[in-house]
């Protein structure tokens, strides 16, 4: 059997407990200090056991997953380091910065067990078991930051287990992974809680604010609802990087200030020109380039109904949509429908139910 540890049962590491219980010759353990906790991880069946006893949790497993807040994963880290791990042990965590722990675990000595960083770039504003999903990672990029002294075949093996996430694996340099973040994930999250509590602040003059805030303005502020005391530790963590990114939005937000006093409408259409013109080469993730694992694309000609004649010819067949996206829906040219399944049998079928009505790309 082998023995995965998962320390900190949340929306994380609940959704990877998730991904690995019930699979053949996997064991999964889950540990919380609290042992209110420990019942809830058994009553919802998301690992197939669990203690409040760190030692009983970390030795003999062959993977551990820390899963807790950033600002804590120094104290585990030194707190396994006292414990007689299985030799090959793999350690490994989840937190959204890369930099401190990747520090922290090369001044420890792991007697035979390895540390690799990690970083699934999924997740919600939502926390705790609760939230936790065996479809989280699906699709996801999930990345690895190894320091140069860990071993192929270690890294491989971690590698493998992670498979079962269906996330891509990237690896990454752990420096690089957090100036990246900080300014993909970071920044964009103090930019919504901002923005939202400078409309609070408006709201608390006249409550017309608030009524008139809906649809687009929840949209974009939905990060600003993410969990307080995982963002106060990774942004406290990242904050050489995140001041900096500050500083550069400063000096934009100072371009748009000075656009409008000057009356710049040329400014303006350039900066949203630019804008879209960038967006509009984010990577749709397609096969390739980095591939979704079960997502069709379908062209589709810009005409009303298209939709849903797609959704009746998958539902008659009982094939499961799990998400239907459109990427680019413009006058001049065909629409593309992103079609996303949850395994591949369902994506064959999406092919060949599809394939004879619409133009199909995978
Ligand atoms: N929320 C998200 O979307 C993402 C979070 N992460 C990272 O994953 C890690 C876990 O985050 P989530 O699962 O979202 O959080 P969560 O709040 O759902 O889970 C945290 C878990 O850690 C445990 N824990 C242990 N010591 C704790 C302490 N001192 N204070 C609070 N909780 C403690 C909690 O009991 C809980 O089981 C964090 O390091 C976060 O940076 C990474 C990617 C996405
Ligand atoms: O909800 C969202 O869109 C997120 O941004 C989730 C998220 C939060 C923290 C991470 O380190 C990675 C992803």
């Amino acid at each position: 059997m082998t023995k995965i540890t998962i320390f900190g049962v949340g929306l994380m590491g609940g959704s990877l407990a998730l991904c690995f219980k019930g699979k053949p010759g996997l064991h999964v353990v889950g540990h919380s200090r609290s042992q209110a906790s420990v019942d809830k991880y058994l009553k919802r069946e998301v690992v197939d056991s669990a203690t409040t006893s760190m030692r009983e949790a970390a030795e003999g497993a062959d993977f551990i997953f820390l899963c807790v807040p950033v600002g804590n994963l120094e104290e585990y880290l030194l707190e396994l380091q006292t414990f007689d791990l299985k030799p090959g042990c793999i350690i490994t965590d989840v937190g959204s910065t890369k930099g401190s722990v990747a520090e922290t675990a090369s001044r420890l000595d792991w007697k035979g067990a390895w540390f690799i960083g990690g970083h699934p770039m999924a997740g919600s504003e939502r926390s705790g078991v609760e939230a936790a999903s065996s479809h989280l990672y699906e699709n996801a990029f999930y990345v690895l930051t190894p320091s140069e002294q860990v071993p192929q075949e270690i890294y491989g093996r971690l590698e493998e287990l992670l498979r079962l996430t269906k996330a891509q694996i990237v690896r990454v340099d752990a420096r690089q992974h957090d100036d990246i973040v900080g300014a993909i994930s970071h920044l964009p999250h103090i930019i919504a809680v901002a923005l939202v509590n400078q409309i609070a602040g408006y709201n608390r003059e006249d409550s017309l604010y608030e009524s008139l805030a809906a649809g687009g303005f929840r949209d974009i502020t939905r990060i600003a609802s993410s969990e307080p005391g995982i963002w106060r530790d990774i942004l406290l963590n990242n904050r050489r990087v995140v001041l900096r990114l500050l500083k550069d939005w400063g000096l934009e937000m100072d371009r748009f200030a000075q656009m409008l006093e000057y009356e710049d409408g040329d400014g303006i259409e350039n900066a949203f020109g630019s804008a879209r013109e960038f967006r509009s080469r984010l990577p749709e993730r397609r096969k390739g380039v980095l591939t979704s694992l079960y997502d069709v694309y379908v062209d589709v000609p810009d005409h009303p109904g298209i939709i849903g004649h797609i959704a009746s010819i998958l539902g008659d067949q009982r094939v499961n949509l799990s998400n239907i996206q459109i990427i680019e829906s413009r006058a001049d040219v065909p629409g593309i429908l992103r079609l996303s399944f949850r395994n591949q049998a369902d994506q064959d079928r999406a092919v060949e139910l599809l394939k004879t009505h619409y133009p199909i790309h995978m």
